[in-house]
């Protein structure tokens, strides 16, 4: 097979030939809210020249053009400035849902950057307390988006700061608040102080800092963006959303409301972000046309919250968690549901026009053997290859290692993996020195790879939505690429179907001559018989940890026990509670880290306690399995959750009847622990 070739489609245009063009247009009928059914449509090849951008800040313009080396908006993000007066309108919430791969980050980025840019003119500093709250379901994640942010804001002077658990929470602290926090946010010009004026946050490290860091607050807030929104509605991330609209909205919608009827005015009228009135009154002279009326100023802020998402939610009680205002739809014609390959029956589900979607029909016993085939046939490119479990990507991945000739061009990335080891992979990954990652779904929704060319679903996906996401990581901002799904007899059936569901017709069939497999079969051989090894060593080692563990878990309740009784002893309670609590705060800090490493602890999903950090962290990747996708939107129903996901789910890994394949684990969290 030859290599995809760059530069194919414009991104953000819905894949196949007969989506519809244009301005409003009825999307498909169903159960969702009304103003989903009058999408404002992105229309394919509607990217607009940098120097074109109406009420772009020059400096951005130019880090755009210089910086990033973009030329022109995708056309995702040309439609977000439109409809968002460049950020400068408070008139609508916007949701927007764009193929996975258009450039729907900056999409949100600019305008919002660009609002704040325009709210103090002229700042050498920057607003200095927050005005954009963007939140991203991991850290990984977070610290893309903050990698987006990092240049807009530093070229307009602003303060971007990340808190998702990349530091400790007192050096995130010291970002957030600046000197704020001992004088309780207050403090600089006008109110302003040296914090950030954007935080991109997971949610875990978000709550921490709302209950514990002095000074945090979301008081100035001016826009919520919420990225990867149906993940981040999920019953797993329950928490966090009550917990900021609370602090956001309270009264807020009550006086626009009141406004809005005062001036007969609908959800198209005007707003100028709620910056408040002389704010207002600022950009209202500033956005042209502003002056004369389009721009209205409200006399109490509003924050603008804008929802963003490959697959956006559509359904219409999660949205209401959102409690948006006016909202308004910004998709693609796909992601809209008015047809085109990959736009599912409500309109769910939306590829990019760039991906070539193949599957590869072959027996449990030669998958790895055709695994091995393709990875062959494009050495030299760079690959992804998706399992449907921790286990089996670790496995996999020592299993490539196993029989390649180059061992390191292979990196596993999951979050059984440690997190600097993790980010160690993704680096090699990205700069080309390793060429193929293993990874498993929780942690690669979102993530961007320029150069992937290939991706390999390992294991079959069960869901559409894990499908659109695994083949997101190719065909990337107009880029060709390519997605292979290797399917069993048992899989095909329910693969089938669940294409049909994302009305997606364009599969065609990959062949690998059986006597090319065969002649693979001494060097996986090889590698199994290492595999074996290897992972005999991981569980004796795995054995030893625990219990060493176990040992200074029980020397620790010694000490404890032994210190209270000195203490009693002594009568000087408080030196040995000092040292006491210190133990214990570290100890949960160790034990927030590790939950806030897996996206669905991040709030506090309910696992068992049994089993340990990775266990958790395991359990909660099969949460994001089964979870995710079946979300109540056709695919289990309403609220369906882990427990829902289809048997089926379970039992794609490949079989170890043959002895061919990796066997599947004893244990979910036996795994090692460098
Ligand atoms: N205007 C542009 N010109 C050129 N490249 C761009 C432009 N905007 C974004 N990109 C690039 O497109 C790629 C995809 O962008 P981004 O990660 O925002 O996509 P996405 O729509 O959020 O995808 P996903 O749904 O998978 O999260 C990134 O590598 C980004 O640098």
């Amino acid at each position: 097979m030859t290599a995809p070739q760059s530069g194919g489609a414009p991104p953000g245009g819905p894949k196949g030939p007969s989506a519809p063009q244009g301005g409003q247009a009825p999307a498909a009928t169903g159960p969702v809210l009304p103003w989903m059914r009058v999408p404002l449509t992105v229309q394919a090849g509607s990217g607009v020249p940098v120097g074109k951008v109406l009420g772009l800040d020059a400096r951005l313009a130019s880090e755009l053009r210089t910086g990033s080396g973009f030329s022109e908006l995708f056309p995702v993000q040309a439609a977000v400035w439109q409809h968002s007066a460049g950020g400068l309108s408070a008139a609508n919430d916007l949701c927007v849902a764009a193929p996975t791969g258009s450039g729907k980050t900056l999409a949100y980025a600019l305008p919002v950057v660009n609002a704040l840019a325009a709210l103090l003119p002229g700042s050498a500093a920057g607003v200095g307390r927050l005005r954009v709250l963007v939140v991203l379901p991991t850290r990984d994640l977070a610290a893309q988006v903050y990698d987006v942010f990092r240049p807009l804001c530093e070229a307009v002077q602003l303060r971007v700061a990340l808190a998702a658990a990349r530091s400790s929470e007192a050096a995130e602290a010291a970002q957030l608040v600046g000197g704020a926090s001992s004088c309780g946010g207050g403090g600089g010009r006008g109110g302003g102080g040296d914090g950030a004026d954007v935080v991109v946050a997971t949610p875990g490290r978000l709550m921490a800092h709302l209950s514990g860091t002095p000074g945090f607050s979301l008081r100035h807030l001016r826009f919520l963006v919420v990225d990867e929104t149906d993940r981040l509605l999920r019953q797993s991330y329950q928490e966090w959303l009550p917990r900021v609209l609370a602090q956001i909205e309270p009264g807020q919608h009550q006086q626009q409301h009141q406004q809005l009827l005062l001036r007969g005015g609908g959800g198209g009228g005007g707003g100028s972000m709620g910056l408040g009135a002389a704010e207002g009154e600022h950009f209202a002279s500033r956005w042209p046309g502003g002056s004369s009326g389009t721009v209205l100023p409200f006399a109490q802020p509003r924050v603008v919250k804008i929802v963003v998402s490959a697959t956006l939610t559509r359904d219409p009680a999660k949205l209401q968690r959102l409690a948006l205002y006016h909202p308004r739809f910004v998709a693609t014609a796909a992601a809209a549901g008015m047809g085109g390959a990959g736009a599912g029956a409500g309109g769910r589900y939306s590829l990019p026009r760039s991906l070539s979607e193949y599957r590869l029909l072959c027996s449990a016993a030669r998958k790895p053997l055709a695994l091995l085939a393709l990875l062959h046939d494009w050495a030299g490119q760079s690959s992804i290859v998706f399992t449907s479990s921790l286990e089996m990507t670790h496995k996999l991945f020592l299993m490539l290692r196993a029989v390649s000739d180059l061992p390191d061009e292979v990196v596993e990335y999951s979050s059984m993996v440690p997190t600097k080891e993790r980010a160690a992979a993704l680096e090699r990954f990205r700069s080309g020195a390793a060429k193929v990652l293993v990874a498993s779904d929780a942690m690669t929704r979102g993530m961007d790879v320029e150069h992937v060319a290939n991706v390999i679903n390992y294991d079959a996906p069960v869901y559409a939505k894990t499908y659109v996401h695994r083949a997101g990581r190719t065909a990337r901002a107009g880029k060709c690429g390519r997605v292979v799904t290797l399917l069993r007899d048992e899989d095909m059936r329910h693969f089938k179907a669940m294409l049909r569901k994302a009305d997606n017709n364009f599969l065609r069939d990959l062949k690998l001559p059986p006597e090319r497999l065969e002649g693979l079969r001494p060097a996986l051989a090889g590698a199994l018989q290492q595999l074996e090894e290897l992972l005999a060593a991981e569980r004796a080692a795995d054995k030893q940890m625990t219990q060493q563990q176990q040992q200074q878990q029980q020397q620790r309740k010694g000490s404890k026990h032994q210190q209270e009784t000195n203490q009693k002893q002594t009568q000087q309670p408080s030196a040995g509670k000092g040292q006491g609590q210190r133990q214990g705060k570290e100890r949960e800090e160790e034990l927030q880290e590790g939950e806030e490493e897996e996206a669905g602890l991040e709030a506090g999903a309910a696992v068992g306690k049994v089993g340990g950090k990775r266990r958790r962290r395991a359990a909660a990747e099969k949460e994001e399995e089964g979870a995710a996708d079946g979300d109540g939107e056709g695919e289990g129903g309403a609220g369906a959750g882990a427990g829902a996901a289809p048997k089926r789910a379970r039992g794609v890994a490949p079989s170890p009847a043959s002895g061919d394949a990796p066997s599947r684990p004893d244990t979910a969290g036996k795994r090692r622990k460098k």
